[in-house]
């Protein structure tokens, strides 16, 4: 299966969202809903989105006590939805509930846990006690996932390959941290490009700046569709 694009929509509110994906429509299958369009216009925006075609990944980063976030995916188990994010930090038994809840209320939904945040080096991991580069903690988060039954991670493009050659083969390897060369890195610590991302086994990548904030963005999608589909 080659790569694939998921836009990550990280714009203020639906009357700027919705002339983008009207844009988009018919480049892009997958769409991310994050912290700030699901705190500001929550479930019904997620229905509004799936409603115009899209596949649908939430990424509400979900990390608390296992019977908490486990009544969080039950919650959320009823949105149409594809892909879900939780904390790896969080750890096993909190990634374990949350696997029981997914499997118990929407078994194809996919839980992905993330490990090392991108926009994070080696010193910003020194800087909270973690002793580890941030390639060792990706590897490690990602193993306690796997034990844990998760279905996926979200990591940089280059931990990719190690976990590839470490983890069983039907993984999700969801990147983030993915730049077109050229592109304004903004908070992004560890990147490469969508080339380099889907050479490394990325099975989805994440942009979102690159895209809806380039003048044309449906240009800037069809660009980097090709550069995957030439990787
Ligand atoms: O480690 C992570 C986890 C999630 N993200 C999210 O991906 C997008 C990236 O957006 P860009 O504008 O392309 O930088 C954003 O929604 C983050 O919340 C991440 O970047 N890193």
């Amino acid at each position: 299966m080659p790569t694939q694009l998921i836009l990550a929509l990280d714009v203020p509110d639906r009357e700027t969202a919705r002339p983008l994906l009207r844009q988009l429509d018919g480049s892009l299958s997958w769409v991310k809903i994050g912290l700030q369009m699901f705190t500001a216009h929550g479930p019904d925006w997620v229905r509004e989105v799936s409603d115009m075609g899209f596949k649908i990944f939430l990424d509400l980063k979900l990390h608390d006590i296992p019977n908490t976030v486990a009544k969080a995916v039950e919650s959320l188990s009823v949105l149409p939805i594809h892909m879900l994010t939780l904390h790896t930090l969080g750890g096993r038994d909190m990634m374990a509930a949350a696997v029981q809840a997914q499997q118990t209320t929407k078994p194809d939904l996919q839980l992905l846990g993330v490990t090392v945040l991108t926009s994070m080096d080696a010193a910003a991991l020194t800087a909270i006690g973690c002793g580890n580069d941030p390639a060792t903690q990706v590897s490690r988060l990602a193993q306690l996932g796997i034990d844990a039954g998760m279905s996926g991670f979200v990591c940089s493009p280059l931990e990719v390959g190690q976990l590839h050659a470490d983890l069983p083969t039907n993984t999700q390897l969801v990147t983030p941290g993915v730049r077109p060369v050229g592109a304004d890195k903004g908070d992004q610590s560890r990147v490469t490009t969508p080339a380099d991302a889907a050479r490394a086994g990325s099975t989805h990548i994440v942009v979102g700046r690159p895209i809806y904030k380039a003048p044309d963005p449906a240009a800037a999608a069809r660009s980097i569709l090709s550069e995957l589909s030439l990787a």
